[in-house]
């Protein structure tokens, strides 16, 4: 549980994926760096003469002085050039690795020993003394050749074999650490979908939350969220109620009643342009906010809600004072913060009711206190 907790908070699956990988190239980067060597330390007795070539190198000595004697005839000097060439073929001959290991080795170093004896004297033995005393030593020497060749097969052979082995371990060493990454990828992949699902979900249901459902506008939350949003600046809040709803409800029904609502929220964000934000307060009222540094930006923004609704002439069966659809509409300008919204909006709900009061179809600017202007239908 612990380590679940630790390996959550320190340990991604996209760290995991990168560690393996990672790994990965640390391994591929040894293997490049270290295989080759390896395998020249293995194979490094160039430089040095090997058993075989030692062996070789005598023989050649011992028949080089078999073939002074049988066939430069009987003189002394011929004895001494064929115990020189013995001498030599002797000192490769006489190594402790021979001694111990081929059987053949000691005999035929006596058999050498006692014919140089006889050449240091200045005697040619016969041929059939020399064929006993040299060839034994040749044959031997051609036996440790033919071993030591065994030999090194043998250790190449089982070389290679090592080579493949750890090769073959290397490459599926190599396979899991890359499918293990995969893996790790796979699964930071997994939940990096799974993150932004739920964060487009999340935000999904926020816009909801903030929409008004029939028009599509912002409700009073969004309303909130705004002015926080746009702390210290000098803003404008207009309020717009419809006039006599109820009856247009009444004669209509609801459906048209909704049908208008759409139409007004149109028109109204049509009059305003991009810059202002509308939103419905609940029933049949409306708020709009729009950027506002002056009173007669208020004003001309009020005067524009109210006209745009005259022109567009909508038909209302049962207005008291009329045939179409108007606004009644207040609006104050503050600077904008969570306190002063609450005056703000006092304020233009007290202009509003002040046009409502006065027969309708008009709009007040107010200040948080006192209201300035009348613009009577
Ligand atoms: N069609 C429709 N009507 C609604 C909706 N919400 C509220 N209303 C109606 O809007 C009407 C609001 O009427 P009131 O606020 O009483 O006043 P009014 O008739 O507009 O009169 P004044 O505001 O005094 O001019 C009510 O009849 C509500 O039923 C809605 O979503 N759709």
């Amino acid at each position: 549980m612990r380590w679940h907790r630790v390996r959550r908070r320190y340990i991604g699956w996209l760290s995991l994926s990168l560690m393996s990988f990672t790994a990965l190239m640390l391994l591929i980067t040894y293997e490049t760096r270290w295989v080759h060597p390896e395998i020249h330390a293995y194979f490094s007795q160039s430089g040095n003469l090997t058993g075989q070539q030692l062996a070789t190198r005598s023989r050649r000595y011992l028949e080089e002085s078999l073939g002074i004697l049988l066939e430069e005839g009987d003189s002394e000097a011929v004895a001494q050039r064929a115990r020189f060439q013995i001498e030599l073929g002797y000192s490769l001959f006489d190594i402790g690795v021979y001694r111990n290991e081929y059987a053949c080795t000691v005999p035929s170093l006596q058999r050498l020993d006692g014919l140089h004896d006889t050449l240091s004297r200045g005697i040619v033995p016969s041929p059939a003394l020399l064929s006993q005393d040299l060839l034994a030593p040749i044959r031997c020497l051609t036996e440790i050749e033919m071993d030591q060749l065994d030999r090194r097969a043998r250790v190449t052979n089982q070389f290679v074999e090592e080579t493949r082995r750890h090769q073959t371990q290397v490459l599926m060493g190599s396979l899991a650490i890359y499918l293990l990454g995969l893996g790790f990828w796979g699964m930071h992949e997994r939940r990096r979908r799974q993150a932004d699902r739920a964060t487009r979900e999340s935000l999904r249901w926020m816009a909801q939350a903030l929409r008004d459902p029939l028009t599509g506008i912002g409700n009073r939350t969004a309303l909130h969220d705004d002015i926080d949003a746009q702390a210290g600046r000098s803003l404008g809040l207009i309020l717009i109620d419809i006039d006599y709803f109820k009856p247009y409800n009444d004669a209509l029904g609801h459906p048209d009643g909704d049908r208008l609502l759409r139409e007004l929220v149109a028109l109204i964000a049509k009059a305003l342009g991009g810059e202002a934000r509308l939103y419905r307060m609940g029933g049949d009222e409306f708020a709009v906010l729009l950027p506002c540094d002056s009173a007669g930006t208020l004003e001309r923004s009020c005067a524009l809600v109210v006209d745009q609704v005259r022109r567009a002439a909508l038909s209302h069966p049962d207005h008291p004072a009329g045939p179409h659809v108007t606004l009644s509409v207040g609006g104050v300008q503050f600077i904008a913060a969570c306190e002063a919204f609450t005056e703000a909006y006092a304020a233009a709900d007290q202009a509003l009711y002040w046009v409502k009061a006065q027969g309708r179809d008009g709009w007040q600017t107010g200040r948080v206190m006192p209201m300035d202007r009348v613009d009577s239908p």
